[in-house]
């Protein structure tokens, strides 16, 4: 079944689950009160990664998926402000020692946790309701490193649990898995 494939960030830790080389994920401490909670999103002694350059946030509907992309230079940092995706991983690096290896992690707003994605591991964000995304960026956006393929790929061997998500025009006609990749490693750093 589709949904055994799906891993809370919060089982990925405390099973010491293996996750793509330099794919890193930390569980936020919450503070709640009578007025509501206080959590910190971002610490640079925390290690993550490039530091963040840019914060975006995305609001998604039911059903969208987001990807599946990958980039040369920038990594992402994201974590939940409402609501839950389903994070797809998958790393492409020829050079890494989890070349190939997938993953679906769920990341919920009501367990909070941070992931941090580095280049080379292509990702896709999936939603099955509404969800609110926060996410920084190592650089400020440059449309030449947005790098993708299909989201349904079989190369991806990402199980995602939907038949037809809603789709951005550039996801619907994005290329091949094999096309992502000489793209990827034709001006690659990693
Ligand atoms: C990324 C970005 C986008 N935009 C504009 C460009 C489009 O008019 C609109 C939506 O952009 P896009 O369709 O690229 O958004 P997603 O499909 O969610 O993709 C983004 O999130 C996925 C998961 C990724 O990994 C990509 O790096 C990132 O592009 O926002 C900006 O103005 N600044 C930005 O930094």
């Amino acid at each position: 079944m589709i949904i055994d494939a799906i891993l809370t960030a919060r089982s990925v830790l405390a099973e010491h689950l293996p996750v793509p080389d330099g794919v890193r994920i930390r569980s936020l401490r919450t503070h709640k009160d009578t007025r509501g909670d206080f959590t910190e999103l971002f610490r640079d002694e925390w290690d993550l990664g490039p530091r963040p350059l840019q914060w975006n946030m995305t609001h998604s509907n039911a059903n969208v998926l987001r990807g599946v992309h990958t980039h040369r230079w920038h990594t992402d940092y994201l974590a939940m402000a409402a609501g839950e995706m389903i994070l797809g991983l998958h790393d492409i690096r020829p050079r890494s020692p989890t070349l190939g290896v997938s993953l679906l992690l769920r990341l919920q707003a009501e367990d909070l946790h941070v992931v941090a994605i580095p280049v080379g591991v292509a990702h896709g964000f999936y939603f099955a309701e509404p969800a609110i995304t926060l996410y920084a960026v190592s650089h400020y956006f440059d449309g030449s490193d947005e790098l993708g393929c299909r989201w349904n790929a079989p190369e991806l061997d990402l199980p995602w649990p939907c038949d037809d998500p809603l789709l951005s025009e550039r996801d619907t006609t994005a290329g091949s898995y094999s096309a992502m990749i000489a793209d990827w490693q034709s001006g690659a750093r990693a």
